[in-house]
This record gives structure tokens, C-alpha cells and sequence, in this order.
């Protein structure tokens, strides 16, 4: 049984990113809103493969880079180059082929309430695919499977799951392309400890299985202590550090002291 789509490759930009082992770079990038500057002269690289943990203090922006780098706001300067391709010199099919290749989890899951979660799952199916409706369904059946939710879930609106299956349902939708890079902003929160662990090793089983590069907003430690290869810590409107969880215990700015190694940390171990 494959679980892969039936997804033409036409238009569909090759990833001219050779050998920089990058799927996402960020530079120099600055945004604001009215006088408030958010995010300025930011740089970030996320490498193919990787789970990438998104973390600092609240309001430092962290939601902000992420629609940054969807396109859903606008950045004053800099570049975004996705599979190694510059967002905003790509022309209208790239950047559709571009879009194809990603799926994003948005906070609250972000489904819409009057489709049921089959009909969720295929919303970008419809929007960048030509299926029949049985195959479709047969699709939407395997994301289904693939984020552990039962079948008897499809014909369910999203008010009628729990909020564990409603970040699984988020997630499938999200997995509804085969994307190679998913954007998660914070799966977990929300969720009792035991289905927040389940939930992240869902994220590590389909990142090692289907090969995909993960970047996750988190604010949950443990998330970033059990699955992320790496950490970026957003702060003063750039990435004030990025690397493994080891470098960030031995980082000495006081608001990642005090983050990974604070009280709230300690009382993990
Ligand atoms: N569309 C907008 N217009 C004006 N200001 C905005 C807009 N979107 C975000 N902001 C501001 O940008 C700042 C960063 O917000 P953002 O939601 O990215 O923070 P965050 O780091 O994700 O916070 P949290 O961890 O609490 O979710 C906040 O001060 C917010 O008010």
C-alpha cells in the first residue's frame, strides 16, 4: 500500500539547493507592523531531515516568522528561499509547486468547522490536485492511518473530537500532499502530558520514516528534550542561538539560562 499521491511533478521546481543541505534559509530579514519593528535582520537555516524546535519568550515573534515565511505577512526586507528557491522572485506556479511541498499545522489545529475531517484532509487536495472523489477518500483514509486516528473519525466534524484528535486531524490534513517540510505551531499545547508525549513520538516516527524536515513552535521542554535534533531560541528580534539541546545548557544569555535550565527545567529531571 503506497501512502504516496499520485501528485504530478509538473511545474513543480526542481530543488536547485544543491548540496547546501538547507531547505528553508532565512536573511536578513526584517518585519514589522506600523512603527513596531517584530523580527529584524533575522537569519535562520533549517538543514533537510531535521526537527527543528522553535522556542522564546512570548510575543517575541515566533508566530510572526512562521506566516513570514508562509507568505501570510509581509516582510519590510530580506529573502526567503524554500528548496532553494528565492519566495519572492518565483513566479506564481513556483511558488504553487512550492506550496505543494509543505504543510503547515496552525495553532488551535485550524480546521474548518462546518467540514468533517475527511473533507479537511482534502481541502488542499482539491486546491492544488485533480482526483476523483474515490481517491480521495482512499487518501484521506491513509492520513488517517497515518496519524493513528480511526476510520470512524472521517465523517466527524472537528467539534466532536477531543483536542488530541484534533491536532491528529490537524495533522493529517497537513500530511494530505506528502509535503517534505511541515511547519508545527505549538502541537502540543493544549494537551494532558500523556497525549503530549504521544504526540511527539507521532512527529519523530514520520519524521524518520517519511523523511521529513519539521520546524516546531514549541514552548513544551519536553518536546524539545525527546524529539528535536535542533533548537532556535528567538530573542531581541533575531535568532539569538541555534544548535543542540547540549548547546543551549551551556549558553550563557540569562533568558536561555533561565529557560533550560531555570526551575521549570530542573523540575523535569
Ligand atoms: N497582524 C499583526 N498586526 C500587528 N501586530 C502584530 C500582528 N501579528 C503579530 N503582531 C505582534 O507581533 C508580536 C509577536 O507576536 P507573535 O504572535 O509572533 O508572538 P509569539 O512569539 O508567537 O508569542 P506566543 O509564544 O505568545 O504565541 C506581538 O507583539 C504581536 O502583538
Amino acid at each position: 500500500m503506497t501512502l504516496t499521491a499520485p501528485v504530478s511533478t509538473e511545474n513543480t521546481p526542481a530543488d536547485t539547493s544543491e548540496g547546501a543541505g538547507n531547505v528553508l534559509s532565512v536573511r536578513n530579514v526584517t518585519v514589522g507592523f506600523g512603527s513596531k519593528i517584530i523580527l529584524q535582520d533575522l537569519d535562520l537555516d533549517v538543514r533537510r531531515g531535521e526537527v527543528l524546535g522553535f522556542v522564546g519568550g512570548s510575543g517575541t515573534g515566533k508566530s510572526v516568522l512562521m506566516r513570514t515565511i508562509l507568505g501570510l505577512n509581509r516582510k519590510r526586507s530580506g529573502s526567503i528561499s524554500v528548496f532553494g528557491h528565492d519566495l519572492s522572485t518565483a513566479s506564481v506556479n513556483e511558488r504553487k509547486a512550492i506550496e505543494r511541498r509543505w504543510g503547515v499545522l496552525f495553532q488551535q489545529g485550524a480546521l474548518f468547522s462546518s467540514l468533517s475531517v475527511k473533507q479537511n484532509i482534502q481541502v488542499p487536495m482539491r486546491e492544488h490536485l485533480k482526483l476523483s472523489p474515490q481517491l480521495m477518500d482512499e487518501l484521506a483514509t491513509l492520513k488517517l492511518e497515518l496519524v493513528g486516528l480511526p476510520q470512524d473519525a472521517a465523517d466527524k466534524l472537528p467539534s466532536e473530537l477531543s483536542g488530541g484528535m484534533v491536532k491528529r486531524a490537524s495533522l493529517a490534513r497537513a500530511l494530505a500532499l506528502d509535503p517534505d517540510l511541515v511547519f508545527l505551531d505549538e502541537p502540543t499545547s493544549g494537551l494532558d502530558p500523556i497525549g503530549a508525549a504521544a504526540f511527539d513520538s507521532l512527529i519523530a516516527n514520520l519524521s524518520s520514516t517519511l523523511g521529513l524536515t519539521v520546524y516546531m513552535v514549541t514552548h513544551d521542554l519536553d518536546s524539545l528534550h525527546s524529539i528535536c535534533d535542533r533548537i532556535a531560541v528567538l530573542g531581541k528580534k533575531r535568532v539569538l542561538a541555534i544548535g543542540t539541546l547540549d548547546d543551549m545548557m551551556k549558553n550563557d544569555d540569562p533568558w536561555i539560562e533561565a529557560y533550560f535550565r531555570g526551575q521549570r527545567a530542573l523540575r523535569r529531571v
